[in-house]
């Protein structure tokens, strides 16, 4: 019998690669309605795939990591001074539940102006954050139509809003633990993660392996990873997976996420309740619950799942 650890990394499972590009897609074609449904099924399957889209240069990523490794290596107290009257946005250190993470989190509305006016490198990140919104919302176009509620999207839309988060993993020490961040869900509708080279997130099957990702270098490469709330919404359809990341190696490891949040009710479309379906989560308001969670953290009651 293998160890545990070396059990759970057993894995056939592979991460769906999808194609998202827009020069092969065009709503209403053929390729659109497949591409829809090749969606739908992955995050069903596994809440999570890796996407590729072509409106990213591999300029821009250097540009953008290159922006990442300087943010982070700004003095400590610089980097406190990026705050938030929002619990566990604005600059979050390393911690006690996770020694190797820093990450600077960036909300809208107000996200610009007070990203400027701290430092020209946060700029970079959030302007980065509009393309990366435009992907998410092509998903969650693609997830609706998959599920024939349409009608819907537009009014969901556009109550959506961003958190933007840069995060640096640094590499453990050698009598340090090698997790980056425990095994979590996110509480979003979607979150999209970009990191530089080195690998280290894993997302666990339904069968309770875990898959090591390992994505593309290639500039068009996503992760894109379904929260709870998109659970909640398709009435339990869609899996939100647990993953986590655990740190090979000597380099450090930054990573982009795009987190998507509802400023309104997560609510189940009628059509996906019926006998066989009948109604998982009542509606809650989204964003509302977020911060109410993050809260408790913030005033040290355990909690779960993660934002
Ligand atoms: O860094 C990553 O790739 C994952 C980060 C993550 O899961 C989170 O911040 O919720
Ligand atoms: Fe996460």
């Amino acid at each position: 019998m293998l160890p545990e650890k070396m059990r759970n990394l057993q894995t056939c499972h592979k991460l769906p690669i999808i194609d998202l590009s827009c020069k092969n897609l065009e709503k209403g074609n053929g390729s659109w309605t497949s591409t829809c449904m090749v969606v739908r099924q992955a995050l069903e399957e596994y809440g999570c795939f890796e996407a590729f889209h072509d409106k990213f240069t591999p300029q821009l990523h250097a540009a953008i990591f290159h922006a990442l490794g300087e943010l982070f290596d700004l003095p400590i107290e610089t980097k406190r001074c990026y705050t938030s009257n929002m619990p566990l946005y604005g600059y979050s250190g390393e911690s006690v539940q996770a020694p190797l993470r820093e990450s600077v989190n960036i909300e809208e509305p107000t996200a610009y102006e007070k990203a400027r006016s701290f430092t020209g490198l946060l700029e970079t990140v959030y302007s980065y954050s509009k393309q990366l919104s435009n992907l998410d919302q092509m998903v969650q176009r693609m997830v609706f139509e998959s599920f024939g509620v349409e009608k819907y999207y537009d009014l969901h839309i556009k109550s959506t809003t961003n958190l933007m988060r840069a995060i640096k993993y640094r590499h453990p020490e050698k009598s340090e633990t090698n997790i980056g961040i425990g095994p979590h869900v996110d509480a979003t509708l979607l979150t999209i993660l970009r990191q530089n080279q080195v690998d280290g997130l894993q997302i666990q099957a339904k069968d309770g392996s875990w898959i090591e990702v390992a994505p593309s270098s290639s500039s068009s490469s996503f992760v894109v990873l379904a929260g709870v709330a998109f659970k909640a919404w398709s009435n339990g359809r869609i899996h939100s997976p647990l993953h986590r990341v655990i740190m090979h190696g000597d380099n450090a490891r930054y990573s982009l996420g795009l987190f998507t949040y509802s400023k309104g009710l997560i609510e189940t479309p009628e059509e996906l309740v019926d006998e066989q379906h009948p109604l998982m989560f009542e509606p809650y308001h989204h964003l509302e619950s977020v911060l109410l969670h993050l809260s408790a953290i913030y005033n040290g009651r355990d909690a779960k799942p993660d934002m």
